[in-house]
């Protein structure tokens, strides 16, 4: 945390990378597990570097995931779960609760602007993470567009009680404008840091603890 402002670093594929976040104070750390994502890591890979990662709270990141599959990154150790869904999918929320836990599960919908969460999803995650909205089927995030903040914004007054993570093109030059403009106490930082998809530029990454030290405070 820095100035009272949580960050993720998502889309992460090299230990490096993650050291680097860790080191800039990045509150929770992101690995992609969607075949479709440019920043996918396979399970093999994840196993592979995961005794050099830091120790920092590590979220799976998966769209509409079957049981199988969440299950299988349930067991690999992860803290958190990021769920991305299309509205058409959200009769799988319970299932997907009862196996990682309400504490541990992010829901992530496919929102478009101006839209608004059911309220009948607010009994089966404690963490919304809201993100940037394209219609293309297979697109869920990584875009590196703005969401609706303004959506985000009523969201997380309305659902005080929620963790909210705002998503979608943050950047080290845009995350003060972010905070004041929404509220936000967590940030996600993604493609904006990227050399190349799912290799991070450590610059950009330190980048980030300045820019979050300078953003003016009173957002905790
Ligand atoms: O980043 C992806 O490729 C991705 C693909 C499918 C689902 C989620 C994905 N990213 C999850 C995140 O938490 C991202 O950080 C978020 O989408 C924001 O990315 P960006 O717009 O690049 O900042």
């Amino acid at each position: 945390m820095i100035n009272g402002i949580q960050f993720k670093v998502c889309g992460l594929t090299r230990a490096r990378d993650a050291q680097a976040a860790a080191a800039a104070g990045a509150d929770y750390l992101g690995f992609i597990f969607y075949p479709k994502s440019p920043r996918c890591i396979r399970f093999e890979r994840y196993r592979d570097i995961q005794p050099r990662l830091p120790d920092v709270p590590k979220v799976a990141v998966t769209v509409a995931p079957d049981l199988y599959t969440l299950s299988q990154l349930e067991g690999a150790g992860f803290d958190y779960f990021q769920i991305h869904f299309p509205l058409g999918l959200a009769e799988e929320i319970p299932a997907w609760s009862k196996l990682v836990g309400k504490e541990r599960l992010w829901l992530a919908p496919k929102m478009p602007p101006q839209g608004e969460l059911d309220p009948r999803w607010m009994e089966f995650a404690d963490g919304f993470l809201w993100d940037a909205f394209k219609k293309d089927a297979s697109t869920f995030g990584g875009t590196g567009s703005l969401s609706d903040w303004e959506s985000f914004r009523q969201m997380r007054e309305r659902y005080p009680e929620k963790r909210w993570i705002l998503a979608g093109g943050i950047s080290p030059e845009n995350a003060a404008e972010a905070l004041a403009q929404t509220g936000a106490t967590c940030l996600d930082f993604n493609s904006s840091l990227e050399i190349e998809p799912g290799v991070k530029d450590l610059e950009r990454i330190s980048q980030v603890r300045v820019s979050l030290s300078e953003a003016p405070s009173g957002n905790s």
